[in-house]
C-alpha cells in the first residue's frame, strides 16, 4: 500500500502540484483543508510555527507549505505576506508597488515543513526561483502566476504549461528536497 502523508493546506492548486510530484514516488497525499494561523516573522519562523500548529491539530505527522514572493527592491517584501498584498492590491497593485524602483527583480520562495507529529520540531525544505515582476500575462488561474516572469524562460508562470512550471518552480525545487528526505524515512521503516 502506498504510504500516506497529510498535507494541511487550504489551497487546492498547491495540493494539485504537490500530489503530482509526490505521486511519482509512490506517496499518496491526502489533505485537510484547515486555515492555520500564520505568525509574522521570517519565512522560516512562519513555516515552522504553521507546521507545528498543523501537527497539533491533526495529532499526527503532516506537511505544510508556505509560499513567499520577495521583491529585491523592497529587501524581500512582501515575502510571506504576499497573500494579503495580492488580495488587497490585485495583480496591477503588485506592479504599482515597484513604480519608482528601476529594479523589478524578485524571487519566489517555497518552504515545506514536515512534522513527525505533535511535540517534534518541524524540518524545513526550501526552493527558490528567480524572476521579475511584470504587467500580467497569461491566464489568471493561480495566485500571482501572471505577474512573475521566470528569468531563464522569459515566460510568466501563467504562460507555462504545468510541466514547464514544474521544471523550474520554487515549489518543485523544494519538493525535490522533501522527496529525498521522505525516501530516507521509507528506507528506515
Ligand atoms: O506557485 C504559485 N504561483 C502563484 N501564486 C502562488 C503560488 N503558490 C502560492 N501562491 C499564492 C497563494 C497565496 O495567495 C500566496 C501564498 O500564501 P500561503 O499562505 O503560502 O498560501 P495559502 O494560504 O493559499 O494556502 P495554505 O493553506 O497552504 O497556507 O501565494
Ligand atoms: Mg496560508
Amino acid at each position: 500500500m502506498a504510504p500516506k502523508l497529510t498535507f494541511v493546506t487550504g489551497n487546492a492548486m498547491k495540493l494539485k502540484e504537490v500530489r503530482a510530484i509526490l505521486g511519482e514516488v509512490g506517496i499518496e497525499v491526502v489533505s485537510q483543508a484547515l486555515d492555520i494561523p500564520e505568525l509574522q516573522g521570517t519565512t522560516q519562523e512562519i513555516a515552522r510555527d504553521k507546521c507545528r500548529r498543523a501537527a497539533d491539530i491533526i495529532q499526527g505527522p503532516c506537511i505544510t507549505e508556505d509560499t513567499a514572493l520577495c521583491f529585491d527592491a523592497l529587501d524581500g517584501l512582501p515575502g510571506p505576506y504576499i497573500k494579503d498584498f495580492h488580495t488587497r492590491l490585485g495583480l496591477e497593485g503588485l506592479n504599482t508597488l515597484l513604480e519608482g524602483f528601476p529594479d523589478k527583480t524578485a524571487w519566489a520562495l517555497c518552504t515545506f515543513g514536515y512534522s513527525a507529529g505533535p511535540g517534534t520540531e518541524p524540518l524545513l525544505f526550501e526552493g527558490r526561483t528567480k524572476g521579475k515582476i511584470v504587467p500580467p500575462r497569461g491566464p489568471s488561474r493561480f495566485g500571482w502566476n501572471p505577474v512573475f516572469e521566470e528569468s531563464q524562460s522569459g515566460k510568466t508562470f501563467a504562460e507555462m504549461t504545468d510541466d514547464e512550471k514544474y521544471s523550474c518552480s520554487h515549489r518543485s525545487r523544494a519538493l525535490e528536497l522533501l522527496k529525498k528526505f521522505l525516501d530516507t524515512l521509507k528506507s528506515d521503516a
